[in-house]
């Protein structure tokens, strides 16, 4: 199931096959064959590449392939009709540079200039992107390493991983674009990324921003302005699947049973309400909320919760933790993505993550750096293996995405997987490994239930986050690794010395000997917040290709510099490529 109510259609891709526009030998002796690569490139997206809603995406080829400026104008006009949010040309042949172009600014673009030499497209490649930069619409560039004879239709491997990773990001930028941030509530605890900064939505990523009092939910709540039916299958649903936890309070101040079966019955509203305010609920109206019913296009939102509402009503830990994850009573289905504390910044870290890979992103505070010698001195353990230079301590503040239990498989390994691919009995293995601990009073004073597991060692993850910097703006920084598995009694004695009924994952990012990456310490000294979100698979050359996209400098990163791939402009703003992806970055500013 899909989040069907988001606002806008789903962008498409354009392909545009460029032509050398002479007639009268050169042009027809081409139209077929340039014609045939736009379809080879549509059918290859189509196949590899879906939305992260699940759909199918749809690619549109251009009526005729493009010799000139009235057939480049004619394309582009019908990709405005088709709804077109990337743009791919295509080419075997040399055709005129600027005469061609897609002119379009805000749309992510890339040439793809067949490798031959009959007919050059490498040459109208080269031609086509120094028009590009001149007039400053960066374009991504795309040809093989290895020459093909002409009428070759196959994709060489690393031209298709090049498509690939410019579809992925580009298809992230036009699909956030138009959509909405919802902030729940106000800033948390003075924490930075809550104070919502819509100019960074709205010039960077194409968003709104929206904004509803934590308040809304006690009105909804008290009038009962949610679907009942839902509510009751909802509630049975979680009574059979949520199993609650251990009660770390003492004893003096333990909710009462009466009391926690309350709270359950809240946090099942809470979720409820908190999905029907960001994408709506045509059941609303039916019940008479019309104004309700619509919801706030939101691709996002975030829960404020500490402190004026946690300090009085159950906290947003089970909402959270239901909607980031990709499955509830109705099933499975596309995670929602939420940020705990409203912390809109760790939020957009995971919607990048998610429109890349269509899977559950897990929030975390990066709490603890444990060196070896910290966890020999209170564990007596000597850390080996993955471990053995120490690893960082993951751990929400009581709410995450259940697919960071890490209890899906791919070939038999923990994974965590896009939410299509999840099959019911995975589902299930993530709810049966998930308990949910009343919450520790002393911070929770009104109580709820927090998402307690303990994610699966073994799994490739990449951790992100977005910072805002006073002088540059945002910046991303990435951090691919793994998880791993600890002892169980080590695992006991540090989770013991923290807050139990949290989900923990222990992370060991991936180590380059340099820089923010010369040992895990560093990795966590680096970090430029108190949270980060990470996913399944090593998807920090996507991310880098998608902050490129969106002007957003990466200040930290551990990819192999092999998979980097930006617009071709970043070339002529140094060698460095960090250096010249901040200059690049602050000479286009923002994309929007
Ligand atoms: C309970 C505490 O206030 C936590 O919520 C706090 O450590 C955080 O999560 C800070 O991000
Ligand atoms: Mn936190």
């Amino acid at each position: 199931m899909k989040h069907k109510n988001l606002i806008g259609q789903l962008p498409k891709i354009g392909i545009r096959p460029t032509i050398d526009g002479r007639l009268d030998g050169v042009r027809e002796s081409l139209e077929e064959i340039t014609m045939q690569m736009a379809k080879n490139a549509a059918a290859f997206l189509e196949e590899n590449l879906r939305h992260a809603d699940g759909s199918k995406l749809e690619c549109v080829i251009s009526d005729s392939c493009i010799g000139g400026v009235a057939e480049a104008a004619a394309s582009a006009d019908k990709f405005a009709k088709e709804g077109v949010g990337v743009s791919l040309t295509v080419t075997p042949c040399w055709c005129y540079g600027s005469e061609t172009i897609d002119m379009d600014p805000t749309i992510p673009k890339a040439i793809w200039g067949f490798n031959g030499t009959e007919r050059p497209g490498a040459v109208y490649l080269a031609a086509a992107l120094a028009g590009h930069n001149q007039k400053g619409i960066p374009a991504f560039s795309i040809y093989g390493r290895d020459v093909q004879d002409s009428g070759d239709t196959t994709i060489p491997d690393d031209v298709q991983e090049k498509l690939l990773r410019f579809a992925r990001a580009g298809l992230a930028v036009a699909t956030m674009k138009g959509k909405s941030y919802l902030s729940m509530g106000a800033v948390s605890m003075g924490i930075a990324g809550s104070i919502i900064d819509a100019n960074f939505f709205e010039s960077f990523l194409g968003m709104r921003c929206e904004n509803v009092d934590m308040s809304e939910f006690t009105r909804r709540i008290e009038e009962e302005i949610y679907d009942k039916d839902e509510y009751e299958k909802a509630l049975a649903w979680t009574k059979e699947n949520c199993k609650e936890g251990k009660d770390y309070n003492p004893e003096d101040r333990k909710k009462t049973r009466e009391e926690l079966d309350k709270d359950w019955e809240f946090v099942v509203k809470m979720a409820l309400i908190g999905r029907d305010l960001m994408i709506g609920n045509p059941k609303l109206k039916e019940l008479g909320y019309g104004e309700e019913a619509l919801g706030r296009n939101a691709i996002i939102s975030g829960f404020q919760g500490q402190r004026q509402w946690t300090d009085h009503f159950p906290n947003g830990d089970f909402m959270e933790a239901i909607l980031t994850s990709s499955f509830d009573w109705n099933g499975i289905r596309q995670p929602f993505m939420v940020a705990t504390e409203n912390d809109s910044l760790n939020g957009v870290s995971m919607l990048f993550g998610h429109l890349i890979n269509g899977a559950a992103q897990i929030f975390s505070d990066v709490r603890t750096y444990w060196s070896p010698d910290s966890v020999k001195r209170v564990t007596g353990h000597e850390l080996t293996g993955d471990a053995k230079n120490g690893f960082i301590h993951l751990i929400n503040s009581g709410a995450s995405a259940l697919d960071g239990s890490g209890e899906q498989s791919i070939y038999g390994k923990p994974a965590m997987k896009a939410w299509w691919d999840i099959k019911e009995e995975e589902a299930q293995k993530c709810l049966d490994n998930t308990t949910w601990g009343p919450g520790m009073l002393e911070y929770f004073r009104g109580g709820g239930y927090s998402s307690t597991f303990n994610t699966k060692g073994g799994m490739p993850v990449t951790m992100c986050r977005i910072n805002i910097v006073k002088g540059i703006g945002p910046v991303l920084q990435i951090a691919e690794g793994k998880t791993i598995d600890l002892p169980e009694n080590v695992h006991d004695t540090l989770v013991e010395r923290t807050n139990p009924t949290w989900p923990t994952t222990w992370f060991v990012p991936n180590l380059t000997g340099e820089g923010a990456f010369e040992d895990v310490y560093s990795v966590m000294a680096n970090w430029g917040a108190n949270h980060g979100a990470f996913t399944y698979g090593h998807i920090g050359a996507d991310l880098i290709a998608l902050a490129s996209m969106l002007r957003i400098p990466v200040n930290m990163h551990n990819v192999d510099k092999n998979k980097i791939f930006r617009p071709s402009a970043w070339a002529s703003f140094g060698m460095d490529k960090e250096g010249a992806d901040y200059r690049a970055c602050d000479t286009y500013g923002p994309l929007y």
